[in-house]
């Protein structure tokens, strides 16, 4: 079973505050959605739970380890953070196992059906500079999931997509939190977040408020 806890954590950055007091806990099984306007703190806020930036004050934990002190990152995470950053000269196939070879964790047959599960075709030979922003997208979403990892923190998975695509993505989603996955996912679309999610909450001037669903 795992759980990530967020206890107390703020954020400054040059004088700024950008989150005041967060806590929130999170558990498998579970889709959790984070909204809030452009700016409002939602991939700092990912990025301190992930491990890539430090919180200011306050802990983040998962499980029994302390994030930044125990481990350096969140362990086994899938990530989207900004706009997954691609070479665009090689193809979708190539990039992923490039990223592979870092943890050695998925082989040819794991990074082949992770692109077949969010619709692209492994033996494509296209380099991703002719890909589509949706194809794109779809190969940012197989690369978070190509080492089947237990958490998944996804800043705008849905980003560039077409309604079918949404659709395929939505329903991914879904399966993966069957199969217990613990995800947390932004969108700026409510659809995306009441389909979704379990728990939904806002950023707003700092402070994070539990929204309830309609
Ligand atoms: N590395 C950084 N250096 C300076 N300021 C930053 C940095 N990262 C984020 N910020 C500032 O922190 C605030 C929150 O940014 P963040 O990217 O978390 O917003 P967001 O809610 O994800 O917005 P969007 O919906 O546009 O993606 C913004 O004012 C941003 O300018």
């Amino acid at each position: 079973m795992n759980k990530i806890k967020v206890l107390h954590v703020g954020k400054r950055i040059r004088e700024q505050i950008i989150l005041n007091d967060i806590n929130l806990e999170f558990q498998d099984s579970k889709i959790y959605g984070l909204i809030g306007r452009n700016g409002s703190g939602k991939t700092v806020l990912l990025k301190c739970i992930a491990g890539f930036m430090k919180p200011s004050e306050g802990e983040i934990w998962f499980n029994d380890k302390k994030i930044g002190k125990d481990v350096k990152f969140l362990e086994n995470m899938g990530f989207i953070l900004n706009t997954p950053g691609f070479l665009l000269e090689l193809s979708g196939f190539k990039n992923l196992q490039y990223l592979a070879s870092i943890n050695r964790r998925a082989g040819k047959k794991e990074i082949s059906e992770a692109m077949e599960l969010v619709g692209l075709d492994p033996k494509n030979k296209k380099s991703v500079g002719k890909y589509s922003l949706g194809m794109r997208q779809r190969l940012g979403i197989a690369q978070a999931i190509m080492e089947d990892p237990e958490i998944l923190i996804l800043d705008e998975p849905m980003n560039s997509l077409d309604e079918q695509a949404v659709e395929e993505i939505r329903n991914i989603l879904l399966q993966l939190k069957e199969k217990g996955k613990l995800i947390i996912i932004t969108s700026h679309n409510k659809e995306d977040i009441e389909f979704l999610c379990d728990e939904v909450y806002q950023i707003r001037q700092g402070i994070i408020k539990k929204i309830e669903k309609i």
